[in-house]
């Protein structure tokens, strides 16, 4: 059964829109960032490992987003390019804005964090005129990101996206991806995303970023199902709570709750999971699999990027993720 219907006849299967940034992710692993010497440097930004993940995947991808007019804006935009992500709506910033950086500490395969670095960051900086609505137009799914939505004038462009996205109904997914560094107010924040989610077929997040938008009060038991319920209301299909390890629940609007396995990984860090989880589960709905299906697929995918030192360039191809369901199912893979 099919809960999404996806435009045919466009020549992009996935646009994204939102911050494209450097990931300096810890060489010397399990230790705190206080001891850690060196650093690689790699493609970031949750909506840009989205779809780098979907254009490994063999989707037909773009990018609206802005980048520094510096070294590591023109490196993003030939990483870009080299993964056959169309960059015609990458815009540069012209006023001396900067690349965001995400120094990622790796402590443990279960305590890493975040040391983000984005005062005066060229992804924010992103106009609603500069948003281009031919691209829109041409695609199947807008992927918005919450953190584009935590300054002007980037909040303005991605609801200017969201209406060419509606205008030309193209599917609308919004990847919660809270950052809570980036926001001034929890009463701004929670404002903000749950005017986007309004607006959107299929909203991804974990628990904790759905309790931020809750803000504790409609949902005393942080109940997956009274979560997702609320948003049937308006105009989702699909509703997605992450668990971690535990797996990922997502509501229909029958009230249904499906449940994928997930897999054993042999984890080096935590992050990258939520950004390739949904690159194989939007791939698996997209080609019209069993929302079941696509869980899975996203879930392997998942444990692909956790149990590599990157999260863009583990980004795995369909074949990848294959191989390692059938290692999993063979009992070849098992948690660390
Ligand atoms: N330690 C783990 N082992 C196996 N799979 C995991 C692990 N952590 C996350 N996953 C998979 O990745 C998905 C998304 O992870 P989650 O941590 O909930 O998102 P985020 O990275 O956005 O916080 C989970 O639903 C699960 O399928
Ligand atoms: O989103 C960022 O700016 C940093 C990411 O590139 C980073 O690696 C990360 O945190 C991934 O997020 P997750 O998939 O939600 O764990």
């Amino acid at each position: 059964m099919s809960y999404v219907q996806f435009p045919d006849e466009r020549s992009l299967d996935f646009v994204a829109i939102g911050r494209l940034c450097i990931d300096l992710n810890a060489n010397e692993i399990h230790r705190p960032m206080e001891e850690t010497m060196t650093f690689t440097k790699y493609v970031g930004g949750s909506p840009a490992n989205i779809t780098i993940g979907m254009s490994r995947l063999g989707l037909k991808t773009s990018f609206i987003g802005k980048i520094a007019d510096d070294q590591m804006g023109r490196f993003i935009h030939s990483y870009l390019q080299r993964n056959n992500i169309d960059t015609s709506n990458v815009v540069t910033d012209h006023t001396g804005a900067v690349t965001g950086l995400a120094f990622t500490e790796i402590k443990s395969p279960t305590d890493c964090s975040i040391l983000m670095y984005r005062d005066n960051a060229a992804d924010l900086k992103l106009t609603p005129e500069e948003v281009q609505e031919e691209l829109i137009a041409r695609t199947k799914v807008l992927l918005i990101s919450g953190t584009a939505l935590a300054e002007s004038p980037s909040r303005e462009a991605v609801f200017q996206a969201l209406y060419y996205a509606k205008k030309h109904g193209a599917v609308i997914v919004f990847d919660l991806d809270y950052r809570p560094y980036t926001w001034k107010s929890a009463e701004e924040t929670s404002a903000y995303y749950n005017l986007a989610a309004e607006k959107c077929d299929m909203i991804l997040g974990t628990r904790e970023e759905f309790d931020m938008m809750e803000r504790f009060e409609q949902n005393p038991e942080h109940s997956d199902q009274v979560t997702a319920a609320k948003w049937f209301d308006y105009s989702a299909k699909i509703v997605i709570i992450k668990h971690g390890k535990d797996g990922s629940i997502a509501y229909t609007r029958d009230g249904t709750g499906h449940k994928a396995k997930s897999y054993p990984a042999k984890v080096v860090k935590t992050f990258g999971a939520g950004d390739s989880y949904a690159a194989g589960f939007l791939y698996g709905v997209m080609q019209g699999w069993t929302l079941e299906k696509s869980m899975e697929f996203g879930s392997a995918a998942a444990c692909i990027v956790i149990s590599s030192h990157s999260c863009s360039d583990a980004m795995p191809t369909a074949d990848q993720v294959n191989d390692y369901i059938t290692r999993c199912e063979r009992g070849e893979i098992t948690a660390s």
